[in-house]
């Protein structure tokens, strides 16, 4: 296979990656369907030989649609079938809400160390270095969806099995316009991002707005003017704006950070990766579980269980590697963290999550440097200056009220109320 069609270099087979260390920025979308609608997925055993009785004894449904069963045998056509018979994909309900979420569930018992999910490298879409911008590697994803979707071959990389089989993984990704997506801030409405009462986020939020709107203009409008194959989607369109703000947040809410060594120096640099399944591993930020292995052909991504896992057990990570709070998770995921597994067990009023975005703007813990870093005074200033906007009973009176209604306006209302809650509770 041709390289890319431009400058976006999609490797699809790493060939000078040496050594890599999968350390997990963190984790993704979410397919959120109503309890009640659950026409394709049924409650039977999962794929491979799972344990019925264990199924049944979590209450999750393994999905066996079309489309997961193709993937399933995606995975297995390309040296991951004994990932099949170790875990599926199910539908988990999402706790306080009465929706269902997506992710990967046990089916069968697994020792701690054991492996749990194990993907060969060349599964892997490595987007290459990292950087802040992620409108690059959107952009080199959304032309090899496109020509995914146009029925084109994919230009990119070498194997002729994923060239052939990846639109099995393109198919499970969450769709352009899907609910999982609209949590985002990159979605909100503009009432919404004022009603974070976080200009910092909402700031970034627009910042990330003209940064996607800059590459589309430079980089796909272009491109597809010149080419009418490029970028193609549905009968007689091309990839919009929209389109290619839904594939920026693919990037951010699904990427996996992994450290690949160049050839050439020996530098470890980070690059970002797509993992085919291990993209499904929902976020629990007391998920014990390990993301290792190594980025060069031959080589193995994995998740290896941290602890004991029963079958019928969902297998989550802890996405941003533990030390990223809400204003990362609204805005890279497009959910609220709202407690790991042992918060919620042991009851913490706040969710360590909220937490680390007031002891930010508190300018405490300063032992947990997260991708922020620390604030300016002036930004610390401005930030606990919004929130006292309204005061929390005010907030959780509107909440409870039908006044505010839309799902952006709510997920905004929640997530001032919760840094509210974490700076009264470290200042109390
Ligand atoms: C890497 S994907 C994980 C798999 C995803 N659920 C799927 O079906 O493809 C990350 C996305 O999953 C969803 N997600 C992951 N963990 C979550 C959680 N604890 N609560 C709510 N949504 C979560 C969010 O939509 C997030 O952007």
């Amino acid at each position: 296979f041709a390289p890319l069609a431009n400058t976006h270099h999609v490797n699809l087979h790493q060939k000078d990656a040496s050594h890599i260390k999968v350390h997990m920025a963190k984790s993704k979308s979410a397919t959120k369907r109503k309890n009640s609608s659950q026409s394709n997925v049924s409650s039977l055993k999962g794929f491979g030989a799972p344990s019925s009785a264990a199924t049944a004894s979590s209450g999750v449904s393994i999905d066996r649609s079309k489309s997961a069963l193709a993937f399933y045998d995606y995975i297995a056509a390309n040296g991951g079938e004994s990932n099949l018979k170790r875990v599926g994909l199910g539908e988990f309900p999402l706790p306080g809400t009465d929706l269902n979420i997506r992710g990967v569930v046990a089916l069968q018992d697994i020792r701690k160390g054991d492996p749990i999910i194990e993907i060969p490298y060349e599964m892997a879409l490595d987007f290459g270095r990292q950087s802040v911008d992620p409108t690059l590697p959107a952009t080199s994803f959304l032309q090899m969806y496109c020509q995914w979707k146009s029925g084109q071959d994919i230009k990119a990389g070498v194997a002729t099995l994923r060239s052939q089989y990846i639109g099995d993984y393109f198919a499970m990704l969450p769709a352009y316009q899907s609910v999982d997506c609209l949590g985002s801030t990159d979605f909100f409405s503009d009432e919404a991002l004022e009603m974070l009462q976080s200009p910092l986020v909402k700031e970034e939020t627009l910042l990330r707005r003209d940064l996607v709107k800059a590459r589309y203009e430079r980089d796909i409008e272009t491109m597809a003017a010149m080419s009418s194959n490029l970028y193609r989607w549905g009968e007689d369109g091309f990839a919009t704006f929209s389109h290619l703000q839904w594939a920026t947040w693919l990037i951010t809410s699904r990427v996996l950070t992994v450290q690949a060594r160049e050839s050439d120096t020996g530098a470890t640099v980070p690059h970002r990766l797509f993992i085919p399944l291990i993209d499904m591993c929902n976020h629990d930020r007391d998920s014990p579980h390990i993301l290792s292995g190594r980025a060069e052909p031959g080589g193995m991504l994995k998740v290896m269980a941290g602890k004991d896992v029963q079958s019928g057990d969902a297998i989550d990570i802890s996405y941003g590697g533990g030390v990223e709070g809400n204003d990362r998770f609204i805005q890279d995921y497009g959910f609220l963290d709202s407690g790991g597994s042992k918060e919620r067990a042991g009851g913490t009023a706040v969710a360590e999550a909220y937490r680390l975005v007031a002891k930010k703007l508190l300018d405490l813990g300063k032992k947990t440097i997260n991708s922020m870093g620390r604030l300016s005074i002036e930004d610390q200033k401005r930030s606990l200056e919004a929130l006292k906007a309204t005061t929390i009973s005010e907030d959780e009176a509107l909440l409870a009220s039908d006044k505010v209604i839309k799902c952006d306006e709510r997920a905004a209302l929640v997530y001032r109320i919760g840094i509210k809650k974490a700076i009264q509770e470290l200042t109390d």
